[in-house]
């Protein structure tokens, strides 16, 4: 499944906050969108989930028009993890991730023995199978932010829109989502603010700044020491690892190496 979108402008208030974003993804291509605190990526990702409408331009799903297409329609096509797992839902967590299902069900229609194996899968893949029974009012963050991935692999789509999808995990469970959702080879549009974990993970990256894509590149290309000052205003030393191959940032703060040389891979 393809995403594309063009053109796409959104204001708040009459304020101009995404100017003229036009990106896509491939089929089962897994794409990062980086960029400094208030620069248009959660708004540009509530544009494609549908929590806002675009002033102008246009969201495909493979070839059709968001316009032209039903919420239950889009919602068996995309998945999506917002910045929402503060919601106060007082439903033990197994029902929390049904919700999932609910999807591809006619209203009123109950899970069925399918839809049970495939909740009790999605909850172990993100190693919360024995809080099945659990309130999920009561959970940490982390707890919260694992049920709602496992919510959107139930609804198993072939799109995912995430917003920051492991902001509140400890790493030990950062790396074990992202190996979950890579290994979905789904098609992948998510903001994320760790550089190395974009630099592990993603095929290529759209740098967003002041509301427009400022850059975009496999990560060998956009994460250079040049870019990512450029874009954050911080020195950093960036090489490729000799074990992933991958580009490898280390931040290089003022106040401990304000004579740090930067290199560029
Ligand atoms: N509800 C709102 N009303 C008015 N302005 C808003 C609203 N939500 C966000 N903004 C503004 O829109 C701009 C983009 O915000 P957005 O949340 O998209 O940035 P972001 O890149 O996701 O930032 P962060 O990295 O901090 O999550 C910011 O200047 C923000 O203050």
């Amino acid at each position: 499944m393809k995403l594309q979108v063009e053109n796409l402008n959104f204001s708040y208030n009459h304020q101009k906050i995404l100017k003229d974003i036009s990106l896509h993804v491939a089929n089962g291509e897994f794409v990062g969108i980086i960029g400094p605190n208030g620069s248009g990526k959660s708004t540009l990702l509530k544009n494609l989930y549908r929590a806002l409408t675009p002033d102008s331009g246009s969201i495909y799903l493979d070839q059709q028009n968001y316009r032209d297409l039903k919420v239950k329609e889009i919602a068996k096509k995309l998945g999506v993890i917002g910045q929402d797992n503060a919601l106060p839902f007082d439903f033990p967590v197994k029902e929390i991730v049904a919700m999932g299902r609910s999807p591809h069900k006619k209203l009123f229609e109950g899970d069925n023995k399918e839809d049970k194996e495939i909740i009790e899968n999605a909850l172990k893949k993100v190693e919360m199978g024995d809080m099945a029974e659990r309130n999920y009012l009561y959970l940490s963050g982390g707890e919260k932010q694992r049920v709602l991935l496992a919510r959107v692999l139930a609804q198993q789509t072939e799109c995912l829109v995430l917003d920051e999808p492991t902001n509140h995990l400890d790493i030990h469970h950062q790396l074990r989502i992202f190996d979950v959702i890579k290994g979905l080879g789904a098609t992948v549009l998510s903001a994320i603010h760790d550089l190395n974990i974009a630099a592990l993970y993603c095929d290529r990256i759209y740098v967003m700044k002041d509301g427009t894509i400022y850059k975009s590149g496999t990560p060998e290309d956009i994460l250079t020491s040049k870019t990512i000052h450029e874009v954050f205003n911080i020195k950093t030393d960036v090489r490729r690892h000799p074990v992933t191959k991958k580009v490898m940032i280390t931040y290089l703060p003022e106040s401990i190496f304000n004579k740090g040389e930067e290199k560029v891979v």
